[in-house]
């Protein structure tokens, strides 16, 4: 790995313009220092990234890849208002930042996520965050580097931008390899929680429920709590997972003893030079053991009745959402199946123009989708207040937005599937399932066990166990 070294003069010289600017107005400052740094792979840094109790973040799509050290300055909100309180603190934030290096400034500058619900659990209800220090890069582009920090009028000296210049050092020559997989050990104990015969019994229920027109369609979920021996090796799944999920985003989020991570296949929104794009992705369907039966389920799931209602109630809600505030709205009525290792699914594409790119935010697109009809249910009130009920357990950020922003309040937020919840020596896996008039509870207990498969392996725990084994179809 080639890259040139932090401009480190231009830095403080930064730094300096905001202490004087904190002194006189006796209030913090904002700086962010940006600059190019060539040919740095952010996927190469993740062995570097998780120390204990250091805050750091991942997002690794096809697209882009961003990896986040520390926290300079956090964002937060609660309650339903939890997206606008981000939205405008960083806003005001950016008002007063100092910053280098401006045109650089479509590239990420907040990172983090939301829980599901507005409620706080182990990690807080909402949180985005100025890092320290961030590498970020599109393909076929040299990558950035953002040093982020926050100068306090008391503040003497430059120290603490010394101190971030050398995190940023230390993360940049840090050995650009991927850590090994780990070795594969005794899974110790998976509960289901519920167990697979209540799952069932719930997704009757929720049948039952739409029979009653109560609603038309909800995401129903359950967890799997795996203790491992040790605690699991974040870098080495998140490795694992680039490995095996490379069609999907790889996400991370590190917080005061806590990890949250995932390969999601499902982008909730992007907002890009004022252009919004989103997919309705829905309905599942295994992959086939040989070609021929594989592309017969393919074609089964493309005819399947059940499966295309499924995903026009997502398409349909994201249409009507993006009509409020787009223009030149342009939704695919027919899916495409996405095919993914051992799962598949429907999906289309959702495009347009916002109407007022100077006042969009993208956090304004994440709340009026969140949470869409993939994760969440149609109509979305009666179905959310359904799963409350019938969920044993809070979801955290499981199914909620992971993504970033710029400075221009553009960015990109990922839906959080296909997630574990790691806290010591517990992994907690989340896997939901969408039901509709005419789901079959057998059917979508195999389902959940196909979701939970990729994170299963990518924490080596062994593919053993009669659960493990159930095979839908
Ligand atoms: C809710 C999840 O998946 C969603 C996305 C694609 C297909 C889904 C389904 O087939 O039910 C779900 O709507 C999950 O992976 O936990």
């Amino acid at each position: 790995m080639h890259h040139p070294g932090i401009d480190l003069s231009g830095f403080l010289e930064a730094h300096a313009k905001a202490l004087a600017r904190a002194r006189g107005d006796a209030c913090p400052v904002l700086v962010i220092w940006r600059q190019e740094i060539g040919d740095v792979d952010p996927a190469g840094l993740l062995g570097s990234l998780f120390a204990p109790a250091v805050r750091a973040f991942t997002w690794i799509s096809p697209h882009r890849g961003v990896v986040a050290l520390g926290a300079a300055a956090d964002f937060s909100g609660s309650g339903t208002g939890r997206f606008a309180a981000v939205r405008h603190g960083w806003e005001k934030a950016v008002r007063s930042v100092a910053a280098g290096a401006p045109g650089l400034g479509a590239t990420p500058s907040l990172v983090g996520g939301f829980a599901f619900a507005p409620r706080p659990g182990p990690l807080p209800e909402a949180l985005m965050w100025l890092p320290r220090v961030l590498v970020s890069r599109e393909p076929g582009r040299p990558a950035t580097l953002a040093l982020g920090l926050c100068v306090r009028p008391g503040d003497t000296g430059p120290e603490e931008a010394l101190r971030v210049a050398a995190e940023a050092a230390a993360l940049l020559s840090s050995p650009a390899t991927r850590p090994a997989r780990p070795p594969s050990r005794p899974a110790g104990t998976v509960t289901e929680i519920p167990s697979g015969a209540e799952w069932k019994a719930l997704v009757a229920r929720a049948v039952e429920q739409i029979g009653r027109g109560r609603f038309a369609k909800a995401v129903l979920a359950r967890q799997l709590r795996v203790s491992t021996p040790r605690a699991a090796d974040v870098p080495a799944v998140l490795a694992a997972l680039l490995d095996a999920q490379p069609a999907s985003t790889v996400f991370a989020v590190a917080h005061d003893g806590h990890a949250f991570l995932g390969a999601t296949p499902e982008r909730l929104v992007g907002l890009h030079a004022g252009r919004a794009e989103s997919m309705s992705l829905a309905a599942s369907m295994p992959r086939g053991e040989t070609p021929d039966q594989d592309a017969r389920l393919r074609a089964a799931l493309l005819a399947d009745g059940k499966s295309r209602r499924e995903q026009t109630i997502v398409t349909a809600a994201l249409r009507e959402a993006f009509h409020d505030v787009c223009r030149h709205v342009t939704a695919a009525g027919e899916p495409h199946v996405l095919d993914l290792p051992g799962i598949r699914h429907l999906r289309s594409h959702i495009v347009g123009e916002v109407a007022d790119p100077e006042t969009a935010s993208v956090l304004d697109l994440v709340e009026r989708l969140h949470p869409t009809p993939a994760v969440g249910g149609h109509p979305r009130a009666a179905a959310l207040d359904w799963l409350g009920e019938a969920e044993p357990f809070d979801r955290g950020w499981y199914a909620g937005p992971v993504g970033w922003m710029t400075d221009d309040q553009e960015g990109d937020f990922a839906v959080a599937l296909r997630s574990a919840h790691l806290h010591g020596d517990t992994a907690t896996l989340y896997a939901g399932c969408g039901i509709v008039a005419g789901s079959d509870p057998d059917t979508e207990l195999a389902e959940t066990w196909l979701k939970f498969r990729p994170m299963l392996t990518a924490l080596a725990v062994p593919a053993a166990g009669p659960a493990v084994r159930a095979r839908p179809r």
